[in-house]
């Protein structure tokens, strides 16, 4: 079975099971982007099923770890990291990303940020001490599925808000240099410009 046949699977099952994942184009910019950068080791916060970390594992070459707090989506990335035979390649951690502590020699090329979407700050104000020099931190899901938020629930409308103070985290960071794409729902890279 090829790499892309693996991963179309993995796929499939992950819609069923209304587990969501990165979209193809989100996937593919991911993967351009950290070959491009030559990156060798990703921090993944949000591993689901583990769709995206073997994605990027068979297709960059570089070692993943991934974070997941949900018992039974672990069991499943597990499963799929073992039948992919890339226990050597992706460290899957069963975790709260928000609680665990990290080793703090841990350095990682990139963080990709696919996890609660309230917690986005946090989530780089915890991890980007864990960056290599010049190392990057991708986010996805920036548009919210382009909600309108005047028809939303309050609950929605508050995590839109959120996600807005993130993006105005991110253009006004005085260290970090990011650029936003229309690519999935709304994807950012940002870079490092002070080491
Ligand atoms: C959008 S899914 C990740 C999809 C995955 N990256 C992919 O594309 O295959 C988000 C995942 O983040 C997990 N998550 C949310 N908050 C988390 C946290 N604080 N720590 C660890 N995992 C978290 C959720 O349980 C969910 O499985």
């Amino acid at each position: 079975m090829t790499n892309l046949t693996k991963i179309n699977e993995l796929k499939l099952k992950a819609q069923s099971l209304k587990v969501p994942i990165l979209s193809d184009d989100g996937l593919l910019f991911l993967i351009k982007t950290l070959n491009e950068n030559n990156v060798k080791s990703v921090l993944e916060i949000g591993s689901a099923v583990g769709y995206s970390a073997i994605a990027l594992a068979l297709h960059t070459g570089a070692k993943v770890t991934t974070i997941e707090r949900e018992e039974d989506l672990v069991q499943m990335a597990k499963k799929h990291i073992q039948e992919n035979n890339l226990e050597d390649t992706i460290t899957l951690i069963h975790a709260d990303a928000l609680d665990v502590e990290l080793d703090k020699n841990l350095k990682f090329d990139a963080i990709f940020i696919d996890a609660a979407k309230a917690q986005y700050e946090k989530f780089f104000n915890k991890y980007e001490p864990y960056l290599s020099d010049f190392g990057i931190i991708i986010t996805d899901n920036l548009n919210f599925h382009n909600v309108d938020i005047e028809t939303v629930s309050r609950g929605t409308r508050n995590l839109v808000k959120r996600l807005e103070a993130f993006k105005t985290f991110l253009q006004t960071h005085p260290t970090y240099e990011s650029e936003l794409f229309d690519i999935g729902d709304g994807m950012s890279i940002s870079k490092r410009i002070k080491p």
